[in-house]
């Protein structure tokens, strides 16, 4: 019944085994991954850079409050300490969009309200479904565009990590 985009970042302890876990976790629904990227922190600046990628999942049996309370299970299993709002963690889970789904419940905003400030889930988002349009606010590819250059230029390809083998 859903399928869903979803943005993963940590920047605390082993940053990339964290990502890991969650493709480990959601294996058989997992559709596409993109590469690996290191980016500055938004939000609250004084805190290590994050790595962050997007993934896209496929579940008939999952709707979009199932994708959350598996994006948080796997947050509480990577031991993440819910302190500062946008402050440092080990891993953060966030639904990006469910296809057809919108939402104004606080517990489950869809599309994901940060998504067109956040050169962190564009790019890595652009990179894996190009054609991609977020739903109320148009094609990413024009989202990702209208941001500022630094913006962009903190959001930096680690070619040398990797999330598949
Ligand atoms: N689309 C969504 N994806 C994940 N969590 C969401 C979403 N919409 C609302 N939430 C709610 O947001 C709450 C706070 O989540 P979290 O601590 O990850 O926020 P944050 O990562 O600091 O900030 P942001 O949500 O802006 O990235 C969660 O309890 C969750 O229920
Ligand atoms: N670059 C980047 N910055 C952030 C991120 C993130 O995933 N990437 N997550 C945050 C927590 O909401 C706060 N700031």
């Amino acid at each position: 019944m859903s399928r869903a985009v979803l943005s993963l970042g940590s920047n605390l302890g082993d940053r990339l085994d964290y990502l890991r876990s969650v493709l480990d976790g959601l294996r058989e629904a997992v559709v596409a991954v993109s590469s690996v990227y290191e980016t500055k922190p938004w939000g609250v600046e004084d805190q290590p850079d994050f790595l962050n990628a997007v993934c896209i999942v496929d579940d008939p049996a999952r709707d979009h409050w199932a994708w959350l309370r598996a994006g948080q299970a796997l947050e509480q299993a990577a031991g993440r300490v819910r302190e500062l709002r946008w402050g440092p963690r080990t891993l953060d889970v966030d639904v990006v969009t469910v296809d057809g789904v919108s939402s104004g419940d606080p517990e489950l905003l869809l599309p994901h309200p940060g998504t067109p400030e956040r050169a962190s889930v564009l790019i890595p988002w652009l990179e894996i479904e190009p054609n991609a349009v977020l739903p109320g606010h148009g094609p990413i590819r024009e989202l990702l565009a209208a941001l500022p250059v630094e913006d962009r230029s903190g959001v930096q390809l680690r070619a040398d990590l990797r999330l598949t083998s």
